[in-house]
């Protein structure tokens, strides 16, 4: 669907070269939902302006549906950028314009007869459920109901791909999860492939079918959700994940306990799908002759299924501790002993 390969970006600064994308390849295939997340000054936002070709790259090339995307030009892009829309952190909504009327903006550029574009505002406002709304302007409504204007005008013309830059940056968390729960029925109901480059995790846990990590320009970690969350390979990974499962703020609390326990171990498990209903930790204190305490737990919802995170202190002598991490490992728990260095 969309295919990027050795994409490239370079930006000269008072002679300074700067390179906000370097050689990004990756395929993203119709219908996924594709998060790209990375801290400030990652490149993300120039990575998405290429896909929807705000931007030409350096070099490189985006195909999206087959079609030579980057290095179009005049009416082909005009065209072509039709199938591709974006969502944004601010909105970018026309305050002189009704709720009704910003929807309709896109199709009056498309040049769509009144009473086509008629139906498909009311169509649409039926989708982002903003029906009563259609009168207001954009300074009466709450963040929510101004970015369902928002998807509601990106999706006006029908496009192939939605892209959302930041796109629930500026919403407390509960609009978030409204919005993000748009965005999957959509998704769904629509079978439109979205990119949404953001810096929270919540956001990719939530609705992404895979990630991709991006650090000074580059992709430095890609797969899907569950995979990434499980197996985090880079430390800005896992930076991200910690994020998420909360371990990070345990952190002190980890230090205070190494000095509280100074035997047995600090066991962090991971486990994913059906594990995390299961009563792994009976198991170990019925099977080895060890004693388990919870440190910390934290069980996440991702879209193919539940992801966990359980800190536990592990005591006992120390071959019926290594027995016990073998057998974690036997049931595929990421079981991995804590240190305090
Ligand atoms: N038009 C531009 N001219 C010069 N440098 C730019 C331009 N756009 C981006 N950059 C630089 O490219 C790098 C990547 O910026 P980009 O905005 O793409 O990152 P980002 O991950 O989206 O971060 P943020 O979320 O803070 O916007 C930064 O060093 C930025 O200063």
């Amino acid at each position: 669907m969309i295919s990027i390969k050795e994409l490239r970006k370079e930006f000269t600064v008072e002679d300074k070269k700067i390179v906000a994308v370097d050689d990004v390849t990756l395929d993203i295939k119709r219908g996924e939902i594709f998060g790209v997340i990375g801290y400030s000054g990652a490149g993300k936002s120039t990575f998405i302006r290429l896909l929807n070709g705000l931007e030409q790259p350096t070099s490189g090339e985006v195909f999206i549906n087959g079609k030579r995307f980057s290095h179009m030009k005049g009416e082909s892009l005009r065209q072509a950028r039709q199938k591709v829309s974006m969502i944004f952190q601010h909105f970018n909504l026309l305050w002189s314009r009704t709720v009704e009327e910003n929807i309709a903006f896109p199709l009056e550029i498309a040049g769509v007869s009144k009473e086509e574009r008629y139906d498909r505002v009311q169509n649409l406002i039926e989708l982002v459920g903003l029906q009563g709304r259609e009168k207001a302007y954009p300074s009466q409504l709450s963040g929510g109901q101004k970015q369902r204007v928002g998807i509601a005008r990106a999706l006006a013309n029908e496009p192939d791909v939605l892209l959302g830059d930041e796109a629930t940056s500026a919403l407390d968390p509960e609009t978030t999860d409204a919005i993000l729960d748009l965005l999957v029925d959509i998704n769904e109901r629509l079978g439109i492939t979205i990119v949404l480059i953001t810096h929270e995790m919540h956001v990719i846990q939530k609705i992404c079918h895979r990630v991709a990590v991006m650090e000074a320009g580059r992709i430095v970690e890609m797969g899907k959700v569950l995979d990434v969350f499980q197996n985090p390979q880079q430390s800005v990974t896992k930076r991200f994940v910690s994020q998420l499962t909360g371990v990070k703020d345990t952190l002190p609390t980890l230090e205070m306990l190494f000095d509280n326990y100074p035997s047995g171990s600090l066991i962090q498990l991971t486990f994913v799908g059906k594990k995390t209903e299961e009563p792994i930790l009976t198991e170990l204190i019925r099977n080895f002759q060890v004693s388990a305490s919870v440190v910390h737990g934290h069980i996440n919802e991702t879209k193919d299924g539940p992801y966990g995170t359980l800190i536990v202190h592990i005591d006992g002598a120390e071959s019926q501790i290594h027995e016990a991490l073998q057998f974690l490992q036997s049931i595929d728990v990421k079981a991995e002993v804590l240190s305090n260095e």
